[in-house]
């Protein structure tokens, strides 16, 4: 029994949630000790044998002055990243249910800075996505100089795509139908392009009128996501580049729709959408003896409107 016990370690709260779909296990470490190893969270993100989701979400305590969090970004394959829009929105519920903050306008500490949310009544949340990037070695993208739409070679293939970042690098694919796009064939190709050197999220946008259009993403690190809060809005940052879209646009993507405004060139990306809680979990992570067998245990969670 007691040999039994040392072998399994410390338990971990965690909340699973979804932002249009995009999912996340979400882990409060400011009450709790965290700490997690890359191959950890690919075993916890695999849909068969662990939790399921596309990223994992550290709440973590403030590291600068003015600022209410910080934030860390994992995706599914253990890679730490800088950007995640619906998990912004999420992080932001995820805050306030757990009544880590009562504010309704939190300013939160990234891997690329600081980003501010602000959580409607209707518990729509907004965020301030900062300003997108377009110069190419600060994507980073390799091109000798800032165009807005760049012919790249892939195994012999022409691509025409648009190069931003939204804090993460995101390449934009224009084409006519999302149903018929090659997602899953180009998307993986181009995540790792050599053009692209810290890997990219690759999204294929088709536009309905100046202010609707239709996205898929393919994720850097996690594979074609129901929903990419900071891909629609990379994705419309180069609609308005090229002409085609207005400055507030709504975004429907496979999990549903988002609405992204953008004034121009210099300005900040707001995005504007909804932010679900689906359950509440506790795990038993593997002990130092190197067992690695994990319990747990889950509750729905109850939601608040
Ligand atoms: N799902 C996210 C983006 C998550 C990070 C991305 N896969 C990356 O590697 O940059 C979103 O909603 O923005």
């Amino acid at each position: 029994m007691n040999q039994q016990r040392r072998t399994q370690g410390p338990t971990l709260r965690f909340t699973k949630m979804h932002g249009l779909g995009n999912d996340f296990m979400v882990v409060d470490a400011i009450s709790q000790p965290f700490r997690l190893r890359p191959e950890m969270i690919r075993e916890l993100a695999n849909r068969n044998f662990g939790i399921g989701f596309d990223q994992l979400l550290v709440v973590e305590p403030p590291g600068l002055p003015d600022v209410d969090f910080r934030y860390r970004i994992f995706n599914a394959d253990g890679s730490e990243v800088e950007q995640c829009g619906n998990g912004a929105r999420c992080f932001a519920r995820f805050v306030r249910d757990q009544r880590l903050t009562n504010k309704k306008v939190i300013r939160v500490q990234t891997a690329k800075g600081v980003i501010e949310l602000r959580v409607g009544r209707d518990g729509m949340v907004m965020v301030n996505m900062g300003v997108p990037e377009l110069n190419p070695p600060a994507i980073p993208f390799a091109a000798d100089r800032r165009k807005d739409v760049y012919t790249v070679d892939v195994d012999g293939q022409t691509v025409e795509l648009s190069a931003v970042s939204m804090g993460n690098p995101h390449g934009v694919l224009l084409v006519d139908d999302v149903d018929s796009a090659p997602v899953e064939t180009l998307g993986p190709r181009l995540e790792r392009h050599p053009r692209f050197p810290a890997r990219a999220n690759i999204g294929f946008l088709q536009i309905l009128d100046r202010s609707h259009a239709r996205l898929r993403v393919f994720e850097r690190g996690s594979g074609e996501t129901l929903a990419c809060g900071s891909g629609a809005c990379a994705a419309v940052v180069v609609g308005c580049l090229r002409g085609l879209l207005d400055h507030r646009v709504e975004v429907e993507l496979r999990g549903g729709k988002l609405v992204i405004e953008w004034q121009g060139e210099g300005t900040p990306v707001m995005m504007e959408g909804p932010a679900t809680s689906v359950f509440e979990g506790q795990l038993r992570l593997p002990g130092d003896s190197g067992s690695r067998r994990r319990r747990g245990s889950a509750r729905p969670h109850k939601q608040r409107p």
